[in-house]
């Protein structure tokens, strides 16, 4: 029978297995044939019944808000293509509201997870939207992407960060999405360093829990020699690879899916990569949760190529080029204070425009067109070389 066919409920109601004593709660003396199931006591036939009630009205809701989301769709105008629909700033406000109405017994990142995917399936009906992430299938990456924009897209795997800045700005990808700091292991400087001379927003920001597995095609740790992993993974497990596979030969590679991919053809190696990447490469799980800190968390950064309005609840991202005189990286910190912006985080690379020369990366609590941010970054023009908005965009949420 193929999905998405209408099964006549009577046709069902023959296959139903009929009730027997056991439903009673009597044990049967002969167990049932194999094949059979055994039969369904009242109790829980009544709760199923409750529970065909509520899908059928879950499943009429979810009909009628796609009907309206066309319809907001369609009041936009005639727009030129999928991603001129998508709108971050409602998506995450429709999400906080989820959050503050949840009282259990789902989780806030479960029921998240629900309406994202909901909210997915609205905009793909205008065209799905085209995700670039760093590649192949299996990353942490790809997770993240389906974090962020639910399932409901065609996701591009690229070769490199670089080309998915490349793709995006090409406009041959709606969206790019791109890991950009580690709670083990710290910044990815290859990120940051893109937006130095990068014209993409950012648009968004993920946050990702990064469980590693142990994987391999035996699935017994006794047969491992060889160790396949990206050298962030490898950090993250440190630890646990030094009690259990000290004497493993380690060998990075560009990413963990990469790993998986080299673990499938030799008995003797292993790969660190999430859980997906052993569904994808047919591999299985030696041992798993395997980081040295239980909190691994991955953020990523939602590339676009235009500043979307404030959520109510934003993040921005600034490049300041400071310039070489005393007390120059105060006055450019100052004026954040003075108008109460919240600073999570400050970071320094070489600037590429002269030798000694910083480049500052800060992200600040608030959006550029809100009043105080718009203060200060007026107050902070006057101090910096230069300063260059990467983006304002929804604080992640759940
Ligand atoms: O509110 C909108 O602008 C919509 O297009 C509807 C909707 C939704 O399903 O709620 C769909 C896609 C957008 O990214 C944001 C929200």
């Amino acid at each position: 029978m193929s999905i998405g066919k209408k099964t006549p409920a009577k046709a069902a109601a023959k296959k139903a297995p009929a009730r027997t004593k056991a439903a009673t709660g009597k044990v049967a003396k002969t167990p049932a044939p194999e094949g059979h199931a055994a039969p369904i006591p009242a109790d829980l036939l009544a709760l199923r019944e409750r529970i065909d009630g509520i899908d059928r009205h879950i499943q009429q809701l979810i009909a009628e808000r796609a009907q309206f989301a066309n319809q907001v769709g369609k009041a936009k105008g005639k727009l030129a293509a999928a991603v001129d629909y998508y709108r971050p700033e409602r998506e995450a406000q429709v999400l906080r509201r989820v959050v503050d109405r949840n009282d259990g017994p789902l989780n806030d990142e479960v029921l998240v997870r629900l309406f994202r995917e909901i909210m997915s399936a609205c905009l793909a009906q205008q065209e799905p939207l085209k995700i670039g992430y760093l590649g192949p299938e299996g990353t942490h990456s790809q997770q993240a992407v389906y974090k962020h924009f639910g399932h409901s897209i065609h996701g591009l795997p690229l070769g490199s960060i670089e080309e998915v800045f490349q793709e995006v700005e090409a406009g041959h990808a709606d969206f790019g999405v791109v890991p950009v700091e580690n709670s083990t292991q710290g910044t990815i400087q290859s990120t940051l360093d893109m937006f130095l001379t990068s014209k993409l927003k950012i648009c968004g920001e993920v946050e990702l829990r990064v469980h590693q597995h142990l994987l391999s095609r035996s699935g017994r740790i006794e047969d491992i020699e060889r160790v396949y992993s990206h050298p962030q993974s490898f950090a993250q497990c440190k630890a646990w690879l030094r009690q259990y596979l000290p004497k493993a030969e380690k060998i990075a590679v560009g990413s963990n899916a990469e790993a998986a991919r080299r673990a499938r053809s030799a008995d003797d190696a292993a790969a660190i990569a999430g859980i997906s990447a052993a569904n994808v490469y047919g591999l299985k799980s030696i041992a798993g949760p395997i980081e040295d800190r239980p909190d691994n968390t991955t953020r990523f950064l939602v590339l676009g190529r235009e500043l979307f309005p404030t959520s109510g609840n934003d993040r921005t991202s600034l490049l300041v080029f400071i310039k070489d005189q005393p007390g120059a990286l105060h006055h450019v910190l100052a004026p954040f204070a003075r108008h109460g912006l919240s600073m999570n985080r400050i970071e320094s690379r070489p600037g590429h425009t002269g030798l000694w020369q910083y480049a500052f990366f800060i992200d600040v609590g608030g959006h550029v067109h809100d009043e105080a941010m718009r203060r200060a970054l007026d107050e902070l023009d006057e101090y910096a070389q230069e300063v260059k908005v990467l983006g304002s965009y929804p604080v992640a949420i759940a």
